[in-house]
């Protein structure tokens, strides 16, 4: 197994889009290149001001600072909808604890009412949960995740286009109602007693992952089997990944690539934003005609037989919150874990 440090990822601009036909083109065809090769790529002049990017990541820190028992007090534990505060060593990938903690939140929509015939899923959609000690956490968060959103479905729709598709092909995935997953992280150094994985080896569930870096590196992608890259931080930069929905929508032509954060040396930490938009809860996500000339090289998505991926974007999304947060899974899913156990299997 290599690693290596050289900057090896592309670097798109985003005002390119908006710029002459030439830049345009030219944007277009980076795009393609860059998830069909990596998956991976960093963006630039993306429109998200360095004022807010900076807010959120101080919001983030202040958070994680708060005395334990505020953060219980937001407790992901208390939550149906998997939203809230986890202690390092409680999210598991794979079966192996990541040494991170971790403040999750999603779209702020009121829970649907939960009945015997409801698909399980629907207990997913529901409120966050919010520090009362640090008002200023909520605005904050809840304007990122705006633009957030605003930027990731137009990359979303430039994608169809660098496909050949119409530029609203994806628009029916997402309605109304986008997925949108926000995640603050906190890696603290490495301690002898717990190894080295911030999060373990895996592929993001949703269209398009965006991650804003502090200045500590430990975020790797695997671009060939077993060759491990450096993402190393790229001030300003958001680090873009493609998730399974885009694997699958594609039938593998888009690479949802694996990647994993080392926990950064002892003593120091690494805090990184993560937005995550994924796709409305009750979609189902179709094959989408590509061009032959594209086709040709879309071999189908790679499953992996110990976590199949379903194209039931309810059920795809549970299945990683089951199996991420058991805890939370025991409390509110019983009767999922009962009748459905081929999810966490
Ligand atoms: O910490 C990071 O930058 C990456 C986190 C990540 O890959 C994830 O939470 O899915
Ligand atoms: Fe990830």
């Amino acid at each position: 197994m290599s690693t290596t440090s050289n900057p090896a990822l592309p670097i798109l601009d985003l005002s390119q889009l908006d710029g002459s036909a030439t830049d345009r083109v030219a944007f277009l065809s980076q795009l393609r290149h860059a998830a069909r090769e990596i998956g991976f790529f960093y963006l630039i002049n993306h429109g998200v001001s360095p004022d807010l990017q900076q807010a959120v990541q101080d919001e983030a820190r202040r958070f994680f600072a708060l005395p334990d028992a505020e953060k219980q007090k937001v407790a992901m534990i208390h939550s149906p909808h998997f939203r809230g505060y986890n202690r390092a060593a409680s999210e598991l990938t794979r079966g192996k604890p990541d040494w991170r903690e971790q403040f999750d939140l999603g779209a702020e929509r009121p829970a649907l009412p939960v009945g015997q015939n409801e698909p399980g899923w629907h207990r997913l959609q529901g409120p966050n949960l919010w520090p009362e000690s640090l008002p200023e956490l909520k605005p904050t968060l809840l304007q990122f995740q705006r633009e957030m959103t605003a930027v990731a479905l137009k990359l979303l729709r430039t994608f169809a286009e660098a496909l050949a598709l119409p530029e609203d092909s994806f628009d029916p995935l997402y309605g109304s109602k986008p997925n949108e997953h926000i995640k603050l992280i906190r890696y603290p150094g490495q301690q002898s007693t717990v190894g080295d994985q911030g999060v373990g080896a895996h592929k993001d569930s949703g269209f398009l992952s965006f991650l804003l870096q502090d200045q500590q590196k430990g975020l790797q992608v695997e671009v060939t089997p077993d060759n491990w890259v450096d993402a190393v931080p790229l001030p300003g930069s958001f680090v873009v990944n493609i998730g399974e929905l885009l694997e699958l929508a594609t039938n593998g032509y888009l690479r949802a690539t694996v990647h994993r954060v080392v926990s950064p040396p002892p003593n120091e930490e690494r805090l990184s934003i993560a937005f995550f938009l994924g796709a409305q809860l009750d979609a189902v996500v179709p094959v989408y005609a590509l061009p032959p000339e594209l086709a040709r090289e879309a071999h189908g998505p790679e499953s992996d037989p110990r976590n199949p991926l379903l194209r039931d974007v309810g059920w795809n999304y549970l299945k990683g919150r089951l199996r991420s947060h058991p805890d939370v899974a025991e409390r509110y899913y019983p009767d999922v874990l009962r009748n459905s156990a081929e999810l966490i299997a």
